[in-house]
């Protein structure tokens, strides 16, 4: 049986890694997630406050290097994927292992952005969460795991987080199988993932 490759898009602090974690404690060892956050580009060289880089912008992504890895997953193959910090916007110089899955998620703001990307995807699936909920989340997060202070969460907020998703991210939502609104804790759409999951091991 070939991977099922199940795509999470949705915008900073939507759920989509709450809804990845949720269908990783359902399926366990039968899910391997992939986050094309650790797919960013190493901007350690940037000694300026994190709010002057734009990490919102498709380019910042090394994605031809997740497309690959997405492939050999789907193919049966191990892969060695980067570690990235979002202390030190360093992608770091080990690698950790990844063994392929039946199922396979992807998760990112941009994952939608990229054909390459949406061409692999067996499914699809937005997380829709208000902006103003998704602020509030971003910065509780940033503050307490990625080492930010609320000023600097603002200023990159309004600098380039608010007009990407604008302008890159929302747009995407369209392209997706399912939207799930109020992202996180939707039960009823998490079970019907997890429903359409058992029939794909079931198979
Ligand atoms: N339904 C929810 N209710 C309250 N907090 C939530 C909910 N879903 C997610 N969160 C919290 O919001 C933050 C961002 O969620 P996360 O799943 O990491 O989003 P994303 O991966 O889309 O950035 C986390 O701190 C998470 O615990
Ligand atoms: O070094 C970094 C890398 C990324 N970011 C921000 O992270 C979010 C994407 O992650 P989510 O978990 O989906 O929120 C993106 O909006 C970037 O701005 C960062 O701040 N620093």
């Amino acid at each position: 049986m070939s991977s099922l490759l199940i795509g999470v898009a949705g915008g900073t602090a939507s759920g989509k890694t709450t809804l990845a974690r949720i269908l990783k404690e359902s399926f366990q060892d039968n899910v391997t997630i992939l986050k094309h956050d650790y797919y960013y580009h190493d901007r350690s060289h940037f000694k300026v406050a994190d709010h002057k880089i734009n990490f919102d912008h498709p380019d910042s992504f090394e994605t031809e290097l997740l497309v690959k890895h997405l492939e050999e997953l789907k193919n049966g193959r191990s892969i060695k994927r980067p570690l990235y910090s979002y202390k030190t916007n360093e992608r770091l110089k080990q690698t950790k292992l990844v063994k392929p899955a039946p199922i396979v998620i992807v998760e990112g703001i941009l994952i939608f952005h990229y054909q390459s990307l949406k061409d692999l995807l067996d499914l699809k699936i937005y997380v829709d969460t208000d902006a103003d909920i998704r602020l509030l989340r971003r910065i509780s997060r940033d503050i307490k795991e990625r080492d930010r202070t609320f000023e600097s969460v603002k200023a990159q907020y309004l600098r380039t987080v608010k007009p990407m998703h604008q302008k890159f991210v929302e747009p995407t939502k369209y392209q997706a199988d399912i939207i799930i609104p109020h992202g996180g804790l939707n039960e009823i759409a998490n079970d019907l993932i997890i429903k359409k999951i058992k029939d794909h091991l079931d198979q």
